[in-house]
């Protein structure tokens, strides 16, 4: 009997995994909140339980996915990229407080909707333990869809979700005008603090050198289909935040996450300049040029590339 898999959330990447986990044989039903509340009968016969809500919507999902306690057998994949505004919980950690007992997976990596939608080819990664991240891969995986385990499950997520900050950052520079060497040097000093927050976070370096830090950063720094990216090239023009998110069509996870990010760095004596520009920006506190500026005017230091 072909694997059957529920999908919570019918955005572009809901709608993009479902064609996925199709064109893989398997029996695919969604749910999405037009459709009302959620109902025990979507879960019966169900190996897969695949989120991916904006983070703005996973702990209302999650509680409703509680209440009505899905077997236990029921793997947990969650593909949101966003941080939760006053709790700094990602995605994972929510399915994991309400549902502790079922097994969890994270699925990130480098996939801009868009291209996977026309069958271009794509790779991704699957944190988690080894029997739930071998029965993801044997569902979705395929010569299209290239997908890699790793069991820092924490560190593939922290990855995805800090290069939307950096993303929304690339945008700002594409759209001033600044050019590539400039974008190259926003790609790897993003890198650096991506690593300095996510190993605090409890990732591992490695993993960020890996599909769902380095390769995710790649994607959405340089690609214009990506959203976070697109804000970014909006406040270049000189929109203000609320009219480049009316510009830009879909979810932005990097837009609080930034917010979040600051707020947890300042807590913990962080150092994460780029990310500290961007939300300066998207707050209106600084234009994208005066950011620009105090990047560059920081006083000279030592390559510190993080390696363990
Ligand atoms: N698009 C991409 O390329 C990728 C996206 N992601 C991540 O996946 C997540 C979703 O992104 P994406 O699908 O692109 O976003 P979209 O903006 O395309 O879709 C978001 C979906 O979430 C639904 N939603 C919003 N609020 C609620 C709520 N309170 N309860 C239930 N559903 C809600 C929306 O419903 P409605 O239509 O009714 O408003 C909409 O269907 C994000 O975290 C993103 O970072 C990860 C990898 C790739
Ligand atoms: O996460 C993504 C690609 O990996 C999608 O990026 P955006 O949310 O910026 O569109």
């Amino acid at each position: 009997m072909s694997p059957r898999v529920l999908i919570l959330g019918l955005g572009h990447w809901g709608q993009t995994l479902a064609y996925l986990f199709e064109q893989q044989g398997c029996t695919v039903s969604c749910w999405g909140r037009s459709q009302g509340i959620l109902s025990a009968d979507l879960f019966q016969d169900i190996q897969l339980l695949v989120s991916a809500l904006p983070i703005k919507a996973v702990r209302e999902v999650a509680a409703q996915v509680a209440a009505l306690q899905p077997p236990l057998g029921i793997i947990l994949v969650s593909a949101t990229k966003g941080l939760e505004s006053e709790t700094f919980a990602t995605a994972a950690d929510i399915w994991q407080t309400y549902c502790p007992h079922h097994d969890l997976v994270v699925l990130s990596g480098p996939n801009l909707a868009s291209e996977i939608q026309q069958g271009l080819p794509a790779a991704a990664v699957v944190g988690g333990n080894s029997v739930a991240t071998k029965q993801v891969q044997d569902c979705l995986g395929s010569t299209t869809f290239r997908l890699y385990s790793n069991a820092d499950r924490r560190g593939v997520e922290m990855g995805g979700i800090f290069k939307n900050v950096i993303a929304i950052a690339c945008g700002v520079n594409d759209g001033l005008g600044l050019g590539v060497n400039a974008r190259s040097a926003l790609i790897t000093r993003g890198l650096v603090e991506m690593v300095r927050v996510g190993t605090h976070w409890g990732g591992q370096v490695e993993t960020f050198y890996g599909l769902s830090g380095l390769g995710d950063l790649l994607a959405t720094c340089t690609s214009a289909l990506s959203r976070n990216y697109q804000v970014g090239w909006h406040l270049a023009h000189g929109k203000s935040l609320s009219q480049a998110l009316a510009l830009t069509k879909g979810t932005a996870e990097g837009v609080n996450t930034a917010r979040v990010l600051c707020t947890y760095a300042q807590q913990h004596q962080l150092d994460i300049p780029i990310t500290a520009m961007v939300n300066a920006v998207l707050s209106g506190h600084l234009t994208p040029q005066a950011a620009l500026n105090c990047l560059l005017e920081r006083p000279f230091k030592p390559e510190i590339i993080p390696s363990q």
